[in-house]
């Protein structure tokens, strides 16, 4: 099996695939009596013609490293944001589209103080906790057509901290 070595996740080394959403630098603005300070509009949020907004909270379960990855998937009608509530690390996998179905995947290890938004029609793995509680707060398009194209691999990947 491929070995994909797990790299910190950076909004540079993100970018071609969405939006990290992190307290960094300095904030865009002081609110609240100067007690706050406000990070403002940090991602790019897409639902399409015909969806709006919607807020789910995923329960998901912890995985286990190394993670042998199966299954990448992408929503062609919208971005979708996850938002860990937790406080624990997380894997985020991503890759290039590659003539219609994923290219080589990339491996990130995402804070538990770091959200990620997937631009519409990124690849992307499942969300894929690593500690419990995989609690997650999810911001994706809610509409009436399909937003879901999954992608099983022939040959699955190991997802891996270490060589
Ligand atoms: N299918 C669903 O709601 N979740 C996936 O899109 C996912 O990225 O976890
Ligand atoms: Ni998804």
């Amino acid at each position: 099996m491929e070995k994909i070595l797990i790299q910190p996740l950076t909004a540079h080394a993100f970018a071609p695939f969405g939006d990290v959403l992190e307290v960094a630098g300095t904030p865009d603005k002081m609110i609240n009596e100067g007690l706050c300070g406000r990070y403002h509009d940090r991602a790019a949020l897409d639902f399409g013609p015909d969806g709006r907004a919607g807020i789910s909270i995923f329960d998901a379960k912890p995985r286990a490293l190394p993670y042998e990855l199966h299954l990448l998937e992408r929503h062609p009608e919208g971005s979708q944001a996850f938002i860990p509530m937790h406080g624990q690390a997380w894997l985020v996998i991503v890759a290039p589209d590659a003539g219609g179905r994923p290219g080589k995947p990339l491996a990130f290890r995402a804070t538990g103080a770091q959200g990620i938004n997937f631009h519409r029609a990124t690849w992307h793995g499942v969300l894929t906790p690593l500690a419990a509680p995989g609690l997650f707060a999810v911001v994706d398009r809610i509409g009436e057509t399909p937003n879901l194209e999954e992608y099983r691999l022939d040959r699955p990947y190991l997802i891996s901290a270490g060589p």
